[in-house]
């Protein structure tokens, strides 16, 4: 059974994420000198901003010259685009930090203009940096049940159903820009957790699919299905408002 973690405004989420990030930062360094993560873009970086930075009694407690950043995905363009994670990343938390700063793994940015061949390529150096054993992936979950940029639906199944490659080129994807890599199920079978972020009241439909309907069709249901062990979901109260099965 996947864990879930709904907190209502007043009960500050981003606190809660914060410590539980603390916790996993610690369960990494009792057995490792460094901490692996891997995040994703959207909303995602706005809550990480106000867990790890804005927040004062957690802010001192991130030891960020043990952590090493990936991305989860990524949009293929350049690093200082408005569209990048990486970008977004730097702007909301790497730019806030006074002090120590974590090792980050942006993509090889001077292939983005290259076409197919190029974006493949972009996809098979982020393997290469990527390391076998991440101990946490951070996700967000879109409406339509995507995560990562692993979507729903048959034209963009190759990816879903990826058993070998470890980093993906997504292409024609239906949320903006076209162009993207996304990490692959095995990378999720291989990591020590997975913790979804989702928040809102825009994310009540969605809610209902992934956790009443558990329509696995949608990506998001799929990782609960497949990793409920290790899957964790920090949502809001308006998110999981209309959700009717008890967890
Ligand atoms: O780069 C991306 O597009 C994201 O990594 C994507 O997977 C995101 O996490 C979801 O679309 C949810 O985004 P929101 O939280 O902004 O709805």
């Amino acid at each position: 059974m996947v864990t879930i973690h709904k907190y209502s405004v007043e009960e500050n989420l981003p606190h809660k994420l914060g410590e539980f990030l603390l916790q996993k930062q610690e369960d990494a360094l009792n057995h490792s000198p460094v901490f692996n993560v891997a995040i994703s873009g959207g909303s995602l970086i706005n809550v990480l901003e106000k867990a790890l930075v804005a927040d004062k009694a957690i802010a001192p407690r991130i030891q960020w010259d043990k952590w090493h950043i990936y991305f989860v995905d990524e949009r293929i363009v350049p690093l200082d685009h408005p569209d990048s994670n990486y970008g977004a990343f730097k702007a909301a938390v790497l730019d806030m930090l006074p002090g120590a700063q974590p090792h980050v793994y942006p993509i090889d940015d001077s292939l983005v203009d290259g076409g197919a061949g190029a974006y493949e390529q972009v996809a098979l150096l982020y393997e290469q940096i990527l390391p076998r054993k991440l101990d946490l992936l951070l996700l967000g979950c879109g409406p339509d049940g995507h995560t990562c940029s692993l979507f729903p639906g048959d034209h963009h199944k190759y990816l879903i159903e990826e058993k070998q490659r470890r980093v993906m080129w997504c292409h024609d994807s239906p949320k903006p820009p076209s162009d993207r890599i996304t990490i692959t199920l095995p990378v999720m079978e291989d990591a020590g957790a997975i913790c979804f972020v989702a928040l809102g009241a825009s994310k009540q439909p969605t809610m209902h699919q992934i956790f009443d309907v558990k329509n696995t069709e949608m990506p998001s249901a799929l990782v609960n299905e497949l990793f409920d062990a290790k899957v964790n979901w920090f949502v809001d109260d308006h998110a999981f408002e209309t959700v009717k099965t008890k967890y």
